[in-house]
């Protein structure tokens, strides 16, 4: 079952395992559901992130993830990761051999089997309701039973840090116990994830001192702590981390897995994944986000949109001089990028680094750049929001630059009027009076609401001189209500996000009335998608 390409991994995987356990705790996250298809799909992200080991499920418990064997059987090729199947401990006064549960795990046909086994004496007696010594019986019985059926076992040791606190001897039996049948590993679980990582890294010692077992880590987030805890167990002697990608788990989740590898291999220069595999994560932790159907978490550390994104002005001109004084480390070591973001917090350096992102060079006009910052901050003042809306800021610098706006038309007029009837659903008609192109224009649109309407009615006004326009599509609008103490009277603000498939912007608009700030958003969506497609300016 190992591949040349395993055997080349095998030294670094076996020095420490990364082992990830989003198919099986990640899975247990409240809201999260994964299909076959997708388990396969996420699988293959983490073998190309290098992953050593990756848990699939419980086959026999799950009916996918039975199924997720069987397919992997045929449709999975793994270059990196070794398939576990993860399971239980036989059930008490049984055989391991006659456990239908401990029976599936064989028929998953993994190399590696993880059991979970208690090691809390008081949940052996009140959650298994059996005695702490045909415990240990049943951990003695699976662990050599799938040891004899070829498998390597790992036992993930439930509420091993609660347990040891009660009764430290009984939660080294355990250990022994499982090292003695021929587990592996022994993976001291944070079950309920409340330890900190003072309690973790004495457990750990004191638990390799005692036992000189290898011993390995899970820890849940319930403290905040789960990250913190993995590295102060791995400081301790563990050499085995189990986590999952961007965290997700049960209630709080588990230890971010990414978070931890990138710890281990920036801060304390420990290759555990390929080389260079660690310049993937920040793909994967989106492709993992889209397929697990979770909007990406933008402060996630090393590998969220924001992690390296810059908002404050000093912060912006201390960067221009070096990144590496507002940055714990190089963001390209994660595949993540640095981003200026640009606001009333800005100074000159913001909006010199920024034009710099966005291809202009504005480094030797220092008086172009402080009428841009202080445009930035009065329109900011009157509740135009630009780091949000990259798309509204290049189109305010291009002004700036070139000394006139980007228009591909100029608006006239726009009406809109909204009709109800009983009995059916209310409708929008629009009309736009534009000039483009030397011609004038006066076109209606339909819609279900009033933007709709209008973008209808812009579209059909200049689709024919600019037929670019077909390719772009609004695909958000977010409504914000900037001063709520003037109820209806209120300022109103819009970001609308459009694309054109190969990527996307947002603009915004802002004023007294909804469709107003909608309009204004619209039109510098679709002059900023414009200019992006390169369509020729024909107004
Ligand atoms: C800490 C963790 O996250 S471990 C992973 C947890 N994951 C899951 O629970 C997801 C999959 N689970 C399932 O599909 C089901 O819960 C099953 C198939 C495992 C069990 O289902 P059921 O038999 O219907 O029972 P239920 O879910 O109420 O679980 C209680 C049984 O599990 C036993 N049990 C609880 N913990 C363990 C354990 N660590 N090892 C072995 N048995 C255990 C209990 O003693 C009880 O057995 P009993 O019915 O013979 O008294
Ligand atoms: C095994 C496991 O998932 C836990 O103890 O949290």
């Amino acid at each position: 079952m190992t591949s040349t390409a395993e055997q080349a991994h095998t030294v670094d995987v076996e020095r420490f395992h990364v082992y990830d356990t989003t198919l099986r705790d990640g899975a247990q996250q409240e809201g999260l559901s994964l299909s076959v298809q997708d388990k396969l799909a996420i699988s293959r992200h983490l073998d190309e992130l290098g992953v050593g080991f990756i848990e699939g499920g419980w086959p026999g418990a799950v009916p996918k993830d039975t199924e997720f064997f069987r397919r992997a059987r045929t449709d999975l090729t793994l270059k990196n990761a070794t398939l576990a199947a993860f399971g239980a401990t036989r059930k008490a006064d049984g055989k391991a051999a006659d456990d239908e549960l401990v029976r599936a795990l064989v028929d998953a046909e993994t190399p590696v089997v993880t059991l979970v086994a208690k090691s809390h004496v008081g949940h052996v007696e009140r959650a298994l309701r059996t005695t702490p010594a045909e415990n240990l019986e049943m951990i003695r019985d699976t662990v050599s039973f799938l040891v004899g059926e070829g498998r390597r076992v790992f036992l993930d040791a439930e509420h091993f840090f609660d347990g040891y606190r009660l009764k430290p001897e009984y939660s080294l039996e355990v250990v022994r116990a499982a090292t003695e049948a021929g587990a592996d590993v022994v993976v001291l679980c944070d079950t309920n994830g409340g330890m900190l990582p003072d309690d973790v890294r004495a457990t750990v010692a004191a638990v390799a001192d005692a036992t000189g077992a290898r011993l390995g880590i899970h820890a849940h987030n319930d403290t905040g702590c789960a990250v913190a805890n993995s590295l102060a167990a791995i400081d301790a002697g563990a050499t085995h981390m189990q986590g999952t990608i961007n965290g997700t788990g049960e209630r709080t989740g588990n230890a971010d897995l990414l978070t931890v590898v990138a710890n281990l291999e920036l801060k304390r220069e420990r290759q555990v994944l390929p080389a260079g595999a660690l310049r993937e994560s920040t793909r994967i932790a989106h492709a993992v986000s889209e397929l697990t159907n979770i909007v990406p978490y933008s402060r996630q550390p090393y590998v969220g949109s924001s992690a390296f994104a810059h908002k404050a002005g000093l912060h912006a001109s201390a960067i221009k001089v070096d990144p590496d004084l507002y940055q714990h480390t190089d963001p390209s070591l994660v595949g993540n990028d640095m981003r200026m973001l640009v606001s009333d917090m800005a100074g000159r350096a913001s909006v010199e680094l920024k034009g710099r992102e966005l291809g202009f060079d504005l480094s030797d006009n220092r008086e172009l750049v402080g009428r841009i910052t202080q445009r930035v901050k009065e329109l900011e003042a009157s509740g135009y929001t630009f780091e949000a809306a990259d798309a509204s800021f290049e189109l305010l610098l291009r002004e700036e630059v070139e000394g006139e706006r980007t228009r591909f038309f100029e608006v006239e007029a726009w009406r809109v009027i909204t009709e109800s009837r009983p009995g059916s659903e209310a409708a929008s008609e629009a009309t736009v009076k534009l000039r483009a192109g030397g011609e004038r224009a006066v076109v209606t649109g339909e819609g279900n609401g009033p933007v709709n309407a209008l973008d209808h009615a812009l579209r059909a006004a200049i689709g024919t001189l600019y037929p670019e326009i077909a390719k772009i599509e609004l695909i958000d609008f977010r409504v914000r209500i900037l001063d709520a103490s003037h109820g209806t009277d209120a300022i109103t603000r819009v970001l609308v996000e459009m694309t054109d498939g190969e990527s996307s912007w947002e603009t915004v608009g802002i004023g007294a009335n909804i469709i107003e700030a909608s309009w204004e958003a619209l039109v510098d969506g679709v002059t900023y998608g414009l200019l992006r497609q390169g369509a020729d300016r024909v107004s």
